[in-house]
């Protein structure tokens, strides 16, 4: 059984625990406040659990020439990286504004904290948890940062490799035992097979304390539909209200009806996971009763009449008896009383 933990208020990851659904809002708000409210209302329609932006301080984040560099791309808010950046993100009073918004729907809210500053914001924000996004998955120093807050951290994982998976769950783990490892590959969108959702199960096999779970950037919900059936703990996906948007990242966002299909396929296959054990099912009993089989007698036979094989054979019959799987049992019984050609052999037809 792998390590659960309260990742949110009442709200635990891991096995035995309903799967987290985070909707990335991201960027995807364009830097507009009421852009990222619908967001956040889509979010809550649709059934996701959280919300979750991507909170950067810039100048912590890229270094002057990443910021000064021209960012010529369909998807660009500036002329240069930096003024790209900057429409994109939101004040202090902004995300306070979001987050109480959040709460008013009843909706967990977080972000990812994409340097060592934004760390230290989102702590001052008391979000419940944080999100360490793949773009800092081997930043060892600001992991030990993030882990020595001492919230549950969720750790997504692109663009690494295993080696450095290890190293990084070592330093955070050594700080804190709440951390949830997420698959994820860092491309938009993701080609199917670059996905890898066998991943999880390394991740499970290497750090059996940990949840485990998949952030997607794949076209689509079946692909994260299946890391929901491969057991994933927690899944991040970017939502957006346009796929046509400018922005990298609205074309492999899902929309409300994919979002809303992809949280109540989540729980179909939660509830269809079920647990372990074989047992028959209380639903099976009247295709049991119509159509299981049951021990019957070969022949008329009297009272008094010790079976052997010979007699017995297996039929659907009325009323459902004797199991065939215990027919060897009744070699050896006695007959209680007689019984037709084909009667079911019952508990009172022994003695
Ligand atoms: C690795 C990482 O951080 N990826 C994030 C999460 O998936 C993305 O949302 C990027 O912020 C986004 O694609 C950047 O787009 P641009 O460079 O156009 O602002
Ligand atoms: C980049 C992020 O996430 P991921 O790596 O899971 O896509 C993020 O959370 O900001």
């Amino acid at each position: 059984m792998g390590h659960s933990f309260e990742l949110v208020n009442n709200r635990w990851i891991g096995d035995g625990h309903p799967c987290f659904i985070i909707a990335e809002i991201g960027q995807n708000h364009q830097g507009d406040i009421e852009i990222a409210k619908k967001l956040i209302k889509m979010a809550k329609n649709c059934g996701a659990d959280c919300v979750k932006f991507q909170k950067s301080d810039l100048h912590a984040k890229f270094t002057k020439s990443v910021l000064d560099r021209q960012y010529e791309s369909p998807h660009a808010w500036g002329s240069t990286y930096g003024e790209h950046k900057r429409v994109l993100e939101f004040s202090k009073e902004q995300y306070e504004e979001l987050m109480a918004f959040s709460t008013s729907l009843n909706i967990h809210f977080t972000a990812s904290a994409m340097d060592d500053v934004s760390v230290d914001f989102l702590v001052n924000l008391k979000v419940p948890f944080l999100k360490i996004g793949s773009g800092d998955a081997n930043n060892l120093s600001m992991l030990e940062k993030a882990a020595k807050t001492n919230l549950p951290i969720v750790y997504s994982t692109g663009m690494q490799d295993m080696q450095t998976v290890i190293r990084a769950m070592e330093v955070m783990n050594s700080f804190n035992s709440k951390v949830c490892l997420l698959q994820c590959t860092s491309s938009y969108p993701t080609p199917e097979d670059e996905v890898h959702l066998r991943v999880m199960q390394t991740y499970r096999d290497h750090f059996p304390e940990s949840p485990v779970g998949y952030s997607g950037h794949e076209l689509g919900i079946t692909i994260t539909l299946a890391a929901a059936a491969l057991g994933a703990h927690v899944i991040e996906r970017h939502i957006t209200l346009d796929k046509s948007w400018k922005g990298n990242d609205h074309a492999c966002s899902l929309d409300e009806t994919e979002l809303k299909l992809l949280v109540e396929g989540v729980r179909t296959i939660e509830k269809a996971l079920g647990c372990a054990v074989k047992s028959k099912q209380p639903s099976e009993e009247p295709c049991h009763q119509k159509l299981g089989k049951s021990v019957v007698s070969k022949q008329k036979l009297g009272a008094g009449v010790q079976l052997c094989k010979e007699h017995l054979t297996v039929k659907v019959g009325q009323p459902v008896g004797w199991p065939p799987q215990d027919l060897d049992l009744l070699v050896g019984k006695t007959l209680s009383k007689d019984v037709e050609q084909d009667e079911t052999i019952t508990l009172d037809c022994i003695i």
